[in-house]
């Protein structure tokens, strides 16, 4: 087979002398330059329990990468952690780090030439960064998740670190203890893995699986189980076969796969970071794929799965009746998947599941029976109207209303917004609109888990809606709107809104209005000035410069030479 190793670019040949020179100070001998050079992007860090088991993970990866011939080399790559820096400026880099890890993953297999990676990630952006390098680089690659947390337990409750958001609403409401508070805290993350519920990063490890990039049922396991080790070595082996036949990225995630992680993501209740991440994802890989094909998808997937925020259980609970698996044999049995997807494997999704037992029990009541769902379609709206004229993602799990019509209060920070709501002057009815938080307004677009988990602390959270031009965590639900687009900073009507406006968030009509005519809302336009960024250098300065809407993904490469 002729060796079509691009790494021979860094290995053969005289003038490749000084570069074998440095490769042997890391260990690689004569035999090693004749071997696939296979990347570990390495996301171990201490800095969060979502990723501090990765290094375990990232070392059984590539002994089984010696042991099935190839070589492997180790590097690094970022992470920072969205619970720690949640309601902070911090959490502005959030979404940032999720084009920081891409780049780096290109930056260090392209620059070197490797043959293949296996990258490996636990907190939120993790796998979408991950999936956007691995798009641009189209060479053979596969993902490791770091697994889940298990549950907290606390006077007899199960707890996330959702449990410690809305211990802070309560607690302000005076209706949690001192004691209490502090014992949600001292008990809500029991060890190391990913927020446990359906939130985030245990969303984007499912949307990975169902796009073929990481093993079937991987993306469930609890990170404390030697499952996410033993899990690291089998993708190895994977990752070496899939180089010798060369299976590319680009072949693996395509259109039809990306819907069936739409509708995967649907089928969860996952988060609403999915609607964002997979637009990113699309983006990187060059598909067309837009938020409109999010609501087609939503239209004809039911939510399948009673799992947190507005569900009962956890993630590993899921994972121990089946987990992702079960729920894509369910989709595709019913024609919502596309069985012919090829995977990293080299199987069809619909060959893989067809290995797959249906095994979940049957007393279990994590996964619901189709014709039972938690709810017959979607829960991840995409909304337009006056006041988002490019489109914004409802989440519209967990509550009774699915329409709201209320006097806007209006608030240019989240801060602004959580004192408001921490001091009681937000009243049932209303609806909260935090503006210039967008992409670029942050910059950063941060997550509004603090804001929506205190408005659901205060009972508040079927009485108050929210809309924002920033994210929510997967951990939010209530009647909330966020990835307004355009946002408040690019001159977007939610910068026009005024306090005690009536606005109106409508989920069946997928409407998203504020009740102003279009003559009044020009004169407001006329004399509305944009404001000088928050950030002119450094990371955040360039994510506001390059960063495009949230209905494109908010990418930093939507084709920066279009005209
Ligand atoms: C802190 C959380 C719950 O992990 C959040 O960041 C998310 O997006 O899910
Ligand atoms: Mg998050």
């Amino acid at each position: 087979m002729a060796d079509n190793r691009r790494s021979r670019a860094v290995t053969q040949g005289r003038a490749r002398t000084p570069n074998r020179a440095m490769m042997r100070a890391v260990g690689f001998t004569d035999e090693d330059f004749e071997k696939p050079i296979v990347g570990v992007g390495n996301a171990h860090s201490t800095i969060t329990p979502c990723n501090i088991g990765i290094g375990a993970q990232a070392e059984r990866a590539s002994d089984a990468l010696r042991n099935a011939g190839a070589m492997p080399v180790s590097f690094g790559t970022i992470t920072i952690s969205d619970g720690i820096s949640m309601g902070t400026e911090g959490m502005k880099y959030s979404l940032v780090s999720r084009e920081v890890i891409a780049d780096s993953i290109e930056t260090v297999c392209n620059g070197q030439s490797l043959d293949g990676v296996l990258a490996t990630g636990g907190c939120d952006k993790n796998m979408p960064g991950a999936m956007i390098g691995i798009a641009r680089l189209n060479i053979p690659s596969i993902f490791v998740y770091g697994g889940t947390i298990k549950p907290g337990h606390y006077k007899g409750e199960d707890l996330t670190i959702v449990s410690a958001f809305e211990a802070v609403g309560q607690s302000a409401a005076g209706n949690l203890s001192d004691e209490d508070l502090k014992g949600v805290e001292m008990n809500a993350c029991p060890g190391a893995g990913s927020c446990g519920g359906m939130f985030t990063a245990n969303t984007m490890s499912s949307a990975f699986e169902a796009m073929g990039m990481s093993l079937m049922g991987s993306s469930t396991v609890s990170a404390v189980d030697d499952e996410s080790r033993e899990v690291a070595a089998q993708a190895a082996d994977v990752l070496v076969d899939a180089i010798h036949h060369q299976r590319l990225p680009r072949d693996i995630m395509t259109r039809p796969a990306i819907e069936n992680a739409v509708s995967v993501v649907m089928a969860l209740g996952g988060s609403t970071n999915a609607v964002l991440h997979l637009l990113g994802i699309a983006n990187a890989c060059e598909v067309d794929f837009s938020i409109d094909d999010v609501e087609r998808i939503r239209q004809r997937v039911p939510v399948l799965c009673d799992l947190k925020p507005s569900g009962r259980f956890v993630t590993s609970e899921f994972h121990d009746v089946g987990g992702t698996p079960q729920v894509m044999k369910m989709l595709l049995a019913r024609g919502l998947l596309h069985g012919d997807c090829m995977t990293i494997t080299g199987q069809t999704i619909e060959e893989l599941l067809t290995s797959v037992p249906a095994n979940a029990p049957a007393n279990q009541t994590v996964i619901r029976d189709f014709d039972n769902p938690v709810y017959a379609e979607g829960h991840l709206a995409i909304l337009r109207g006056n006041l988002a004229l490019e489109g914004a993602v409802a989440k519209v799990s967990g509550i009774k209303k699915r329409r709201i019509e209320g006097p806007a209060r209006v608030f240019d920070s989240e801060e602004l917004a959580m004192e408001a709501i921490l001091n009681d002057s937000i009243q049932a009815g209303d609806v909260v609109i935090i503006r210039y938080e967008g992409p670029k307004g942050g910059p950063g677009m941060r997550e509004m888990l603090a804001p929506t988990s205190a408005i659901i602390g205060r009972g508040l959270g079927d009485a108050v809606g929210l809309i924002t031009d920033g994210r929510f965590s997967g951990g939010t639900y209530g009647m909330v709107v966020g990835h307004v687009a355009p946002e408040a900073a690019t001159g977007g009507n939610i910068g026009l809104v005024e306090e005690g406006d009536t606005v109106i968030i409508d989920a069946d009509e997928n409407r998203l209005e504020v009740a102003v005519s279009d003559e009044r809302l020009a004169e407001r336009r006329a004399v509305w000035k944009p404001r000088p960024p928050n950030y002119r250098r450094g990371v955040l300065g360039k994510f506001a410069r390059l960063v495009s809407s949230a209905s494109y993904g908010a990418v930093t490469d939507k084709d920066l030479f279009e005209d």
